[in-house]
């Protein structure tokens, strides 16, 4: 079963292995959202590298309780990948699982080879942002802002083209844990990650949906602006989610990254 329990805490998972020498990337999902949201960027790069994906704490199917801080995420997540012995990997996080890939980073930088920061930022929102979403959905649950938050992860075109899709991102977004929904939103606002992020040090791509309403294009390139050395790109045709509304062009991107590190391996020795 894709299942461990390291610390007492279980964590879903799902891992595709693949020949030869290529960093894993490990993928860190957004608020309200679970795995599933890699489907499609999973299977485009099945057998090209290994792959990890899982639930964040509070999230799918791993253990619900506990969540107040990124470091809270960051703890499962590096213990995620001592559990599976990856060694250095390349994290790729999409908006608050881009926080938490950050986080890793500025306490274990030894173990990150790059850093694919999706739809994203340095800083998040406004802490009355933060306490005004907190206060709804402790007062009335997450469906009282899903269709508001559907407006910022896809874009109009996605409502009317994919309604099916919608309907099921919808879905994802209510049945997740109300506690750590609620701790995870603490954990964004609470984030300011702009003095570290000058002190990243490893090639990185910052990536954003031209449509994002939560993090828009200006805000992930002011995030690529803190980064030593960053590349910047904007996905057309995309909200916040980019992974399920525009995989392809996501996973060209990735691809073309990854390229790039071994060529600079190979230049730089
Ligand atoms: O759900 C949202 O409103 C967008 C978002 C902010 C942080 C995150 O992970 O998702």
């Amino acid at each position: 079963m894709p299942f461990v329990t390291i610390g007492g805490i279980t964590l879903h998972h799902r891992r595709i292995e693949a020949n030869g020498s290529a960093r894993p990337i490990v993928f860190i999902n957004s608020l309200g959202t679970d795995f599933r949201i890699w489907d499609q960027v999973l299977s485009i790069l099945d057998g090209e590298m290994p792959l990890l994906v899982y639930d964040k704490r509070g999230h799918g199917l791993s253990d619900i309780g506990g969540i107040r801080s990124i470091d809270d995420h960051v703890d499962d997540l590096s213990a995620l990948i001592d559990h599976f012995g990856l060694g250095k990997v390349v994290l790729c996080g999409l908006s608050v699982g881009g926080m938490i890939a950050q986080g890793l980073y500025a306490r274990r930088p030894e173990i990150v080879e790059a850093m694919i920061l999706c739809d994203t930022a340095h800083k998040i929102g406004t802490t009355e942002s933060w306490n005004t979403r907190i206060s709804i959905v402790e007062r009335d649950g997450i469906e009282a802002i899903a269709d508001g938050v559907m407006k910022v992860w896809f874009t109009p075109d996605f409502h009317v083209a994919r309604a099916a899709d919608l309907a099921g991102c919808r879905n994802m977004l209510t049945r997740q844990a109300l506690p750590d929904y609620v701790g995870t939103c603490m954990a964004v606002r609470d984030a300011d990650f702009t003095d570290s992020a000058r002190r990243i040090a490893v090639p990185t791509l910052c990536i954003a949906g031209d449509q994002d309403g939560s993090t828009p294009p200006d805000l992930v390139r002011s995030l690529a602006g803190l980064i030593p050395g960053a590349r910047f790109e904007i996905i057309r045709d995309a909200g916040h989610i980019p992974c399920v509304e525009q995989p392809e062009a996501l996973t060209a991107l990735i691809r073309n990254f990854i390229a790039s590190l071994a060529l600079g391996a190979e230049t730089h020795g």
